[in-house]
């Protein structure tokens, strides 16, 4: 095909497209395809590049979708299931065009292996969306930057702070949230006696962590103003840049226009400068007079910021990126956890039974038991591969034309990892629907050992993406995860409230999802609860 053709291919799409468009409706319609049509001639550049690589081989298949806007109508709702379903039509790896932006939609672990892992030096950039990269994060944020030294620099800062090591060092802030957090719980249900909604308590214990590590402090309450302030900033940022929150990103003419979209990406902006890039300036004048500052990241960032040529916009929102990204994302999984437990009470019964042998009833379950924990170990899996917080995670982006098995995926596509439907694939987990930790039994790796195995069918989940973008955040997420659950399974016995079910399908949240909001009875198991949490006495 030669190159007039190449350039009107798209156009054709759409003419294809639109077609039953007006077919289906009546002749006064007809005019607005028409004007659609026209409309799009004007855009039709944006399409740009050839879709077809030079031996002729085509972009993969894939729904049609509408005029103009593409698939994006479908995608609003419960995307992942759109996905999933997509997959079961259109096979491992189809194409979807959201307004001007080709996607392609990967549903296998071989196919994530051999674009994401193996080809990732094409794989691994990513697309700079208007809202995110452009209004949100200014051009800079390790997640969003595409694949270049300004984000080298940045994964090397943010892999420093996250690595084995550093985690290990700041393992102490872990434990005590994760004991605060339960006896916050205790405390607040009195001992039992009221429901509670175990919400705020997670949020907090995320936010607590990532305070401390990012900028060396933590909040005393759960009523405390910067929580609810931190959980709006995080969901907002979830829900303006997910892969398919906005049409603003895919139909460049929109993004000169005072959309709402753009106001509120300009406005997390602006939020984001004001609550963490203020955090950072308190920093920086506490250094300037000598005052102690404690070990945390905004420290490391202001101390390198001459050498490693940072900017205050840099640092405010490499630390946004950390605060988004470590704190809705592990809270979410402690949320579907105490949704999930009260509905299956044998796997409690089951956890209890582990714990009381292998940790008893004098102490908390700590880092080093979850090696003989393999029953609570395989609960945290199955709650992430139940409940994944990110169906669609953060998008890849190839940086280069590329054709895999006579499929052709043009530079600048984005490329989704459909979780979804690789963790309901029942070939690799059987009557995938269930909530069902045995099958995770024999699995002992941690999920960012598992990230390496060869076979990538044997890996445990996709929750925290794949290749040389994967969530750095991995090793202090898991421990985290584990010491929270963990603590929580060992003293609680958690049951939902009758007349009031915990809605298990429902979620809060377009890209970043989190249970609705709901309440459990948490009753302590044991008398020693009270003792070993050292809780002296519980509020009337
Ligand atoms: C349950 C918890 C978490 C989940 C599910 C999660 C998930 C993800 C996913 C799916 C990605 C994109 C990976 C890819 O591109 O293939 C990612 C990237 C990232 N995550 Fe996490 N994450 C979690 C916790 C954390 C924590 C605790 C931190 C920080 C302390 C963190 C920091 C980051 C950063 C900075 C990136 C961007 C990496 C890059 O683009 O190079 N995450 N995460």
């Amino acid at each position: 095909m030669d190159n007039i053709t190449d350039t009107l291919l798209p156009l054709r799409i759409f003419v294809v497209a639109a077609l039953p468009v007006q077919f289906n409706l009546n002749t006064c319609l007809l005019s607005v395809g028409v004007t659609t049509i026209a409309v799009l001639c004007i855009f039709s550049s944006f399409f740009g590049a050839s879709l077809l690589d030079k031996h002729g081989n085509s972009i993969p298949p894939g729904p049609r979708g509408l005029p103009i806007v593409g698939s994006f109508p479908f995608l609003t709702q419960y995307p992942e299931l759109t996905l999933d379903r997509w997959a079961k039509r259109f096979g491992d790896l189809y194409s979807v065009w959201l307004g001007n932006q080709l996607f392609v939609i990967v549903s296998s672990p071989a196919i994530v292996k051999d674009l994401i892992v193996t080809n990732g030096a094409v794989f691994s950039s990513r697309k700079e969306m208007f809202i995110k990269s452009q209004t949100v994060f200014a051009g800079r944020g390790i997640t969003a930057t595409p694949y270049n030294d300004r984000w080298r620099k940045h994964r090397r800062i943010a892999t420093g702070w996250l690595n084995q090591r550093a985690v290990d060092s700041y393992t102490p802030i872990l434990d005590r949230e994760a004991t605060v957090l339960v006896k916050d719980m205790y405390r607040q249900s009195k001992a039992g006696t009221i429901p509670i909604n175990p919400q705020p308590h997670a949020g907090r214990a995320s936010l607590n962590n990532m305070l401390s590590i990012v900028f060396g402090f933590r909040t005393d309450s759960i009523y405390h103003p910067l929580l609810g302030q931190a959980l709006r900033l995080s969901r907002e940022f979830m829900n303006v840049t997910g892969p398919v929150s906005n049409l603003v990103d895919f139909l460049p003419w929109m993004q000169s226009l005072p959309t709402t979209m753009r106001t509120r990406g300009r406005n997390l902006h602006r939020d984001l400068l004001d609550t963490y890039g203020g955090f950072i300036k308190d920093i920086e004048q506490r250094m300037q007079i000598g005052a102690t500052v404690p070990d945390c990241l905004a420290r490391t960032m202001l101390e390198a910021k001459g050498q490693e040529n940072l900017g205050h916009i840099d640092m405010s929102i490499l630390a946004s990126a950390f605060m988004i990204g470590g704190v809705e994302t592990t809270a979410a999984i402690m949320q579907w956890f105490s949704a999930l437990i009260p509905a299956h009470p044998e796997v409690q019964k089951k956890a209890h039974e582990e714990l009381d042998r292998v940790v008893g009833r004098d102490r908390l379950p700590a880092v080093e038991d979850e090696k003989n924990l393999p029953y609570c170990h395989a609960i945290i899996k199955e709650v992430e591969r139940c409940h994944n917080p990110f169906w669609l995670g953060t998008p890849h982006v190839a940086s280069q034309d590329f054709t895999y098995n006579n499929q052709f995926i043009p530079k600048d596509t984005v490329v989704v990892l459909n979780t979804w439907t690789m963790h309901h694939d029942p070939s690799r987990h059987l009557s995938p629907d269930d909530f069902n930790p045995d099958r995770y039994m024999g699995d002992s790796l941690t999920s960012a050992d598992s990230a390496n195995l060869t076979d990538p069918y044997q890996r445990d989940h996709w929750m925290f993406g794949a290749g040389r973008r994967i969530c750095p955040g991995m090793i202090v997420a898991e421990r985290e995860i584990w010491l929270t659950i963990s603590r929580m399974l060992w003293a609680f016995t958690m049951e939902s409230l009758p007349g009031e079910p915990i809605d298990l399908t429902e979620y809060d949240g377009l890209s970043g999802r989190s249970p609705v909001p709901f309440r459990v009875n948490l009753l302590p198991r044991h008398a020693k609860v009270a003792e070993v949490l050292r809780i002296e006495e519980v509020p009337a």
